[in-house]
């Protein structure tokens, strides 16, 4: 092994969700004096906005900076962002991919949550070295204690030596680094070799085309060299390299075996840049492309349509920009007879979606109207023909099916054990499969469950939160199809179907389903000049029905005439109010009832 590579170290944060990752990240940015401390805009890992709002990390992002060890010397330390939810478990393992180390970190008032063991098996999954390190010891409900027992006991590393630390006031900050430095053991890697690179990650440079991450396995490349691109062929000369630094990148005349980098060569194709992909040099390729890693495939699926048809275009350039550096979005063309035209999106999960409705709305400006989400169900025909059926609208008459499938998960979920029984209910409400149940010490639980995946993407974690006073911690993975009474519902306004309020629910709860959406829809679409039934059908048959009883009177009526201002106060609140409202048929439904028909709940 090189000198190079000794001083190597390429490693993940891992965390359950607000235990410090991008505190903890910033913290060692700032002692390897990679930021000026007043440049240092908070969180600078998770760089877009939505992110910050929500204090989750979303997009795989790399730095690389230099440590003076206590061993004198300076060690080349990459650090690569991971996002810490449920939903972008395919992201971890992209980012982890890349490295050969990883620091866990938990929280030392809340110990190992469910997101602490699913992105450890990750890691450990890739053969990672998992450094454990305790946060957050200023707190005065911390227990750093049970907490490094908890992790050797549950996790079954050793942890009583872990570092202790709290990233938000910097204690103990630069223990981590020196852990790092000790354990994560160098990258291995023949210079000599061809070059052959993963790429982990990709954005868009108006200026320098595509800009790919990559991690170097083998070889090295300069500036000048003509790359190609195993899986889709693409060849191209490089323009630019080198390493990321905090807020700026850093040119470089070379990248070598081991080290995490940089290239940008005028891609201007994102399709030649696939994540996962392995780039190599086309004078002397590698043999073999790198495993590269598993795409997930979206598992939900929704309708967005601009909520002005005449915006379709712009939705569309929009869609196609995010894809960019979201490799597992997805979509294609729809037409809905109730919301024109449009496009069905597949996501990872709930989470996913959400955000890209609300990035499609934020930085491009679009009003949308977006459909429940539907998961993915396999259907066999009479005809013995499989279906994938992602649109309930695509759904076949009952009598055409031979066998319906649904997506089911494996959940995990950590709790106190006094919300066992909350838990219990929640799950078996929702079609849940107790599996087992295990004691981590004297007042904590893991429990697993089957669950249909139907009954988890619109509002599970928040149901579970708000049983557990927001204790419970949850994770999911899918286990596969199982076979299931399915029916399809429709929901009629003014004797008409909307399509695009259909859905597939279990024939079990078709009727309990039918009833309480026909009443939610009720309570959200306002009173029109006339009256409005709303029907529940299943096969053409009406298992309920409410009313939305006509207009009585106009708002300006309230005013008495007078008041002139009063009266276009009203007028444009009345004007807001239509903002987001769709003409289905002769009715007008606002946003709002699209989504209310999934949040039971409440
Ligand atoms: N008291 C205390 N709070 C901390 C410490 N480290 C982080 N926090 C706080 O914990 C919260 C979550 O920290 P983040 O760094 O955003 O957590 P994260 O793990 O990156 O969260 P995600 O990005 O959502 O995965 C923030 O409010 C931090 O200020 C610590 O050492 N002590």
């Amino acid at each position: 092994m090189s000198d190079r590579q000794n001083k190597i170290r390429n490693f993940s944060i891992i965390a359950h969700i607000d235990h410090g990752k991008s505190t903890l990240a910033d913290r060692m940015l700032e002692l390897t004096s990679a930021v000026e401390n007043r440049e240092m805009e908070e969180q600078l890992l998770d760089n877009m906005d939505i992110e910050r709002e929500r204090g989750i990390t979303i997009k795989a992002r790399a730095v690389t900076i230099e440590y003076k060890a206590q061993d004198g010397e300076t060690y080349q330390l990459n650090l690569i962002d991971t996002p810490g939810h449920v939903d972008f478990n395919y992201e971890v393992s992209r980012s982890l991919a890349a490295c050969e180390g990883a620091i866990l970190v938990v929280d030392a008032s809340q110990g190992v949550e469910a997101q602490t063991l699913a992105n450890t098996y990750l890691a450990i999954d890739h053969d990672l070295e998992v450094v454990p390190v305790v946060n957050k010891i200023d707190l005065p409900a911390a227990d750093p204690d049970t907490v490094c027992h908890e992790i050797e006991d549950v996790i079954g590393i050793p942890a009583m030596d872990a570092p202790r630390i709290s990233a938000k006031t910097g204690v103990n900050i630069a223990s981590v680094l020196e852990a790092v430095v000790r354990d994560v053991p160098p990258p291995s890697g023949d210079e000599d070799a061809p070059f052959k690179a993963l790429i982990f990650d990709s954005y868009y440079d108006s200026y320098k085309g595509v800009i790919v991450y990559i991690r170097v396995m083998d070889g090295e490349l300069h500036v000048g060299d003509t790359i190609r691109m195993m899986a889709s062929g693409g060849e191209y000369t490089v323009t630019e390299l080198g390493y990321m630094g905090a807020k700026t990148s850093i040119p470089r005349e070379g990248l070598y075996a081991g080290e995490v980098g940089y290239i940008a060569a005028s891609i201007k194709d994102i399709g030649d840049t696939r994540v996962g992909d392995t780039v190599t040099r086309a004078d002397r390729p590698a043999a073999e492309p790198l495993p590269g890693y598993k795409k997930v495939n979206p598992m939900v699926f929704s309708g967005i349509y601009p909520a002005d048809g005449a915006k379709y275009q712009d939705l569309r350039d929009a869609l196609t920009k995010l894809q960019l550096n979201d490799a597992s979005l997805t979509f294609e063309p729809e037409t809905s007879i109730a919301l024109g035209f449009g496009f069905r999106c597949g996501f990872l999960g709930l989470l996913h979606m959400e955000i890209i409705q609300e990035r499609l709305e934020r930085e491009f400006n679009l009003d949308l109207i977006t459909t429940a989400p539907s998961v993915v169900y396999r259907l066999t025909l009479t005809n013995g023909e499989v279906q994938m059926i992602d649109n309930p609208t695509n759904y076949p008459d009952a009598a055409l099916i031979a066998q319906a499938e649904e997506p089911f998960v494996k959940a995990n979920i950590l709790t106190p054990n006094e919300f066992v029984g909350n838990i219990m209910e929640l799950c078996q409400n929702r079609r849940g499969i107790f599996k087992d149940m295990k004691y981590l010490d004297v007042t904590r639980v893991e429990m697993h469950y089957e669950l249909p995946l139907n009954e988890i993407v619109y509002d599970f974690f928040d149901a579970l939160k708000s049983r557990t006073r927001g204790y419970a911690s949850f994770d999911y993975e899918l286990s596969g199809f199982v076979q299931s009474k399915l029916v399809k519902l429709d929901i009629l306004l003014n004797g008409e179907i909307v399509d695009a309020l259909s859905f597939i629910v279990h024939a079990d709860k078709a009727y309990e389903r039918g009833r309480r959406i026909a009443e939610k829809l009720k309570d959200n679409i306002p009173r029109q000049l006339f009256e409005v039934p709303i029907q529940a059908a299943i096969g053409g048959k009406i298992i309920a029905r409410e009313t939305v009883k006509a207009m009585r009177k106009d708002v300006l009526a309230k005013c008495y005439g007078g008041d002139i201002t009063r009266k276009k106060k009203l007028l444009e609140k009345q004007k807001e109010g239509k903002k987001r409202m769709r003409s289905l048929g002769s009715v007008e439904v606002p946003q709002e009832a699209f989504m209310a028909v999934l949040k039971l709940d409440e």
